[in-house]
């Protein structure tokens, strides 16, 4: 359904995403994680060219046999919000505090398809009922400020899959949530998959989130994707040093500590050639200084890492 080859991009002549390679097949949900800063964000808003000052250097997005740079902004703006719609991080925040959670789910859905009023709201009510939003005419009238956080978010999915569409991206969805509400989303958004055959691409630093979600994993760091892989993989049979030390970073529930990531990322500006994880690897050798290659564990799961032998 999608096929990113290649991506390379920048702000303001500073590479951020390098090299970004991997597809999502049609009900797949692949997840995008990585520590905070290290480009989840940047390379899941330029797959719509959401964020306006990333430039797309080279590489190419081709979703349903159309590449999207071929396309206009306006041919754009129509796959956004019909084939393709964005939950972001904190829908509460993003939502207009004057207008009823009724007039911000018209005014989406009016941008992208003629629709009345009386259709709409029968239509978001069904939605918001299959979501097991309880008492939908209260919500329906109320402002968002009146809502919690996870109400919000979920009314910010449930207007996402007003149109039906085949890929919704979602952009840390949990992170401003608490635990409780966070499993309320993470079901929800399986829930849609499954009755409506939505693909997803969901970034998060939160593995937890991930683990649950994803059927294929990308781990990014400082730009690169490292590791992919089926879920399975990534998280039982993790190849990649830094994927390893990020699952030996998650917490636990019986009381071990978990081991964090000694170091830092390097900052984009740096110029650096060879691997951009090996300050921080414990496995380091003189061959990471070259660029890391490609190295499959199995058909669908790779590492970029020098040094095969040590892992
Ligand atoms: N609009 C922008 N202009 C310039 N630089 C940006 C912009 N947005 C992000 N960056 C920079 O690009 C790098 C990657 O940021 P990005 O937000 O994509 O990472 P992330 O992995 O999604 O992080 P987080 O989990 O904290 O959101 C960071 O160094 C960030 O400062």
């Amino acid at each position: 359904m999608l096929r990113v080859k290649k991506l390379c991009i920048s702000y303001e002549g500073i590479p951020i995403v390098k090299d970004a390679e991997f597809e999502v097949k049609e009900k797949e949900i692949i997840g995008i994680v990585g520590e905070s800063g290290c480009g989840k964000s940047t390379l899941l808003q330029s797959l719509l060219m959401l964020e306006k000052k990333a430039v797309i250097d080279s590489g190419e997005v081709i979703f349903r046999d159309r590449r999207l740079g071929d396309l206009s902004e306006e041919e754009i703006r129509c796959i956004r919000g019909n084939e393709i719609a964005v939950v972001f991080q904190n829908a509460a925040l993003s939502m207009d505090p004057m207008k009823t959670i009724g007039n911000l789910f018209y005014e989406t859905v009016r941008m992208h398809s003629r629709i009345t009023k009386k259709e709409c709201e029968k239509r978001a009510k069904d939605l918001m009922k299959k979501v097991r939003l309880a008492d939908v005419d209260r919500i329906w009238k109320s402002y968002p400020f009146e809502l919690s956080g996870g109400m919000c978010q979920r009314i910010a999915i449930a207007a996402a899959m007003m149109n039906q569409p085949r890929l919704i991206l979602a952009d840390e969805p949990t992170s401003a949530l608490d635990v409780t509400a966070q499993a309320q989303v993470v079901a929800l958004m399986q829930y849609l998959r499954e009755e409506f055959g939505t693909s997803m691409i969901v970034v998060s630093h939160n593995m937890g989130v991930i683990a649950q979600l994803a059927d294929k994993i990308a781990v990014m760091y400082s730009g690169n994707i490292v590791e992919w892989g089926t879920a399975g993989e990534v998280l039982h049979s993790p190849g990649h040093p830094y994927t390893k030390a990020l699952i030996n970073a998650i917490p636990r529930m019986d009381g071990s500590i978990p081991k964090g990531i000694a170091g830092r990322p390097p900052e984009f500006s740096e110029k650096r050639t060879g691997c951009p994880f090996a300050p921080r690897c414990g496995k380091r050798t003189a061959v990471c200084s070259g660029r890391p290659e490609k190295i499959f564990l199995s058909e669908e799961h790779w590492i970029a890492c020098r040094h095969m032998d040590k892992i």
